[in-house]
């Protein structure tokens, strides 16, 4: 461990990094993981464990990342050497980086923020038309770097600015897993908890409705409070909300829901955020099958959900693959924290990144505030990197 108490020091591309507000875990080395590259499945889930048991991993614990479209291929990993620690104190000594930062050579946004602003209005119009209420629609930039990265530099920083957060690099991998190289790694810092499980409680929180912040103290706290009353932005998180609970009533027999949202901050961006807490029915249920029973929620999808699916395949120029859809870590018997992959990257392990950002819109959206708002969420990832 390094002097700042974060276990990142040397992390090579392909292995897993994990943190949560509380706990830190990482891997050591790529060789003989166990890794699977097909649909989430609770049975694929098991095999895995099996398999690693087969193998002589004492305690597993499986690492994932679940695409946005659930029936596409999932990636997992079972690491052969997983160490564990509690988060440090922030604040406490600051390990300068390495060497120097890469410089970017190239950055094409896709599709171009004009494109993407018209993409608001088409939503704008369909709202009109009433059999949709909220597409969360969202761009992406790749970016082309003079020199690979280095991860315990780019975590660092991650954490540093995300102490709230989940700071994540886990692997994707690709057809016929058995080498030791991912395809790539999605990198990044969510603020989002889908699900987190300690036994029979589970833990949700929903963000939706967000609002860039500011250097000045004064207007930053106006623009919070101002969040905290918007009409716009609290329907777009209530519709977040009323999906989940529906969907928790059928699988926890308590549930605590706060009356309102809350506000929180992230080192950007201010979001309205509502936690909720419940007891599962079934010891069955694993964090992994609640998440999924969950996903994708209106915060990153829409509402109603199908209809915002079938939208966002339509307007969207890309394929959002990992991005806005589950990273997390699960042990055998269903405990673990599954985030949402939003303020990340698809990471090619040499000099090419995606990144990517979404936004709610609902009727009344503003195309340029939507435009503005993802370039901030991109920006502060950015920053972490070169
Ligand atoms: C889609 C993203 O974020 C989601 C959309 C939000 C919003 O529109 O207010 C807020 C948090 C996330 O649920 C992203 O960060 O890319």
């Amino acid at each position: 461990m390094s002097a700042d108490g974060w276990m990142v020091e040397s992390l090579s591309h392909g292995e897993i990094f994990f943190a949560s507000p509380t706990l830190q875990q990482r891997s050591h080395g790529t060789k003989g993981a166990v890794c699977a590259y097909e649909p989430v499945s609770a049975d694929g889930v098991r095999r895995l464990f099996d398999r690693a048991r087969a193998a002589g991993i004492a305690r597993p614990v499986l690492f994932g990342l679940v695409p946005f479209d659930t029936t596409r291929h999932a990636s997992f990993t079972i690491p052969v050497q997983l160490q564990l620690a509690p988060v440090p104190q922030r604040g406490g000594a600051v390990v300068a980086p390495a060497g120097r930062r890469p410089a970017v050579v190239a950055r094409q946004p896709v599709p171009a923020p004009e494109i993407y602003g018209d993409m608001v209005r088409k939503a704008l119009d369909l709202y009109e038309e009433g059999d949709v209420r909220k597409i969360v629609l969202s761009r992406a930039m790749d970016v082309e770097l003079d020199a690979p990265i280095a991860y315990a530099d780019v975590l660092r920083d991650l954490l540093r600015r995300n102490a709230q957060g989940y700071t994540f690099a886990v692997p994707a991998w690709s057809d016929g897993v058995a080498g030791a190289q991912p395809a790539a790694s999605m990198v990044g810092a969510s603020p989002e908890l889908l699900v987190r499980r300690e036994g029979d409680r589970v833990f949700i929180n929903p963000l939706a409705g967000s609002i860039p912040r500011v250097a000045d103290p004064e207007e930053d706290q106006a623009r919070r409070e101002g969040l905290a009353v918007s009409e716009k932005d609290l329907r777009e998180h209530g519709y977040v909300v009323s999906d989940i609970v529906r969907i928790l009533r059928e699988h926890c027999e308590e549930l605590d829901v706060p009356q309102g949202p809350s506000v929180i901050g992230t080192d950007a961006l201010w979001h309205l955020s509502t936690f909720i807490a419940g007891r599962l029915k079934s010891p069955d249920l694993s964090a992994l099958g609640l998440a999924c029973a969950l996903h994708p929620t209106p915060a990153i999808c829409g509402f109603p959900t199908a209809q915002a699916f079938a939208h966002i395949q339509d307007l969207e120029p890309f394929d959002r693959e990992y991005f806005a859809g589950l990273v997390g870590w699960q042990r055998e018997d269903g405990d673990g924290e599954w985030a949402l992959t939003l303020r990340c990257a698809r990471y090619d392990g040499d000099r090419r990144l995606r990144l990517y950002a979404g936004a709610g819109t609902v009727a009344g959206s503003d195309p340029e505030s939507e435009i503005r708002e993802t370039a901030m969420k991109m920006e502060t990832f950015m920053r972490a990197i070169a």
